[in-house]
């Protein structure tokens, strides 16, 4: 288990602020979606939570200043899902996938079991076993999503931060995608994901942070946060809100100008 607490945390990018006074503890057995337009800083607060790039402020891994964690320990405590990585190198999906194990391996040492167990989980759980011998940079969009987050999860990390885990996806494999982020969430790993789909955070996150212009402007649960009132001021849109039971839907329907 893992809980991450971001205080007063800010990043410059090229001089630019581009994230500034983020507050929030993160709790473990939770799905917690990061929500906002395009440039608002979702991806360079994750990447700030990973010590990707430098910040202000605090950034503490289960009380330890990430500052201070040992590169080789982050590794193995929050796993990451880029946000549309291009692969350079033609390897097998399954050499891919087990470059998740790389963190838990001492220099030169060979996969154990227990890690090739680990790569097994991961292309099974992912829905890619059957692309094992395919190489990667011959894949469709969907299917190298599929295989990176499978690489992500081979990590068996007890944090998961993955950043726009959907794009790519068809409906299908969205859902499966969300289904397995929730089921690692009640296992007990902390999984903090960027949607841009507010229906699948809706249904999904067990909390949501809407950010907007560099911080978060609204944190709880999602139907609390997601309101036409904050779509309107945040993404400038009008949307239809709707339950059919347990079942949100969240839909834009134009612009509020
Ligand atoms: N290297 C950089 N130098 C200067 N500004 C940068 C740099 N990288 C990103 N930015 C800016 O920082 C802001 C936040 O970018 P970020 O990628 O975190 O946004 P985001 O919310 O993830 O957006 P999107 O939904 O489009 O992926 C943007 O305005 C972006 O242009």
């Amino acid at each position: 288990m893992v809980t991450i607490a971001l205080s007063d945390v800010g990043v410059s990018l090229g001089r630019r602020p581009v994230v500034h006074d983020v507050n929030a503890v993160l709790a473990p057995g939770a799905v917690v979606g990061i929500v906002g337009p395009n440039g608002a800083g979702k991806s360079t607060l994750l990447r700030a939570t990973l010590g990707l790039v430098a910040s202000t402020g605090s950034i503490c891994v289960d009380d330890v200043p990430l500052a201070r964690m040992a590169r080789g320990v982050a590794a193995r405590t929050l796993a990451y899902l880029p946000q549309g990585q291009t692969l350079h190198w033609p390897l097998t999906v399954e050499r891919l996938v087990t470059l998740g194990r790389l963190p838990h391996l001492a220099p030169m040492s060979r996969l154990s079991d227990a890690d090739a167990a680990a790569v097994e989980r991961a292309l099974e759980r992912a829905g890619v076993a059957d692309l094992r011998e395919r190489i990667a940079t011959d894949l469709s969009g969907g299917e190298r999503a599929r295989v990176l987050l499978a690489r992500a999860l081979a990590v068996e990390a007890p944090g998961l931060l993955a950043d726009e885990p959907l794009a790519s996806l068809d409906p299908g494999h969205q859902i499966d995608v969300m289904d397995l982020l929730r089921a690692e969430a009640r296992g007990g790993a902390l999984v903090v994901t960027v949607l841009h789909d507010l229906t699948m955070a809706a249904r999904y996150c067990d909390r949501v942070l809407l950010m907007d212009a560099g911080t978060i402007v609204a944190d709880g649960v999602p139907l609390d946060v997601l309101t036409p009132e904050r779509l309107r001021a945040v993404y400038g849109i009008t949307a239809t809100i709707e339950r059919f039971g347990e079942t949100v839907t969240i839909v834009p329907t134009g612009r509020a100008y």
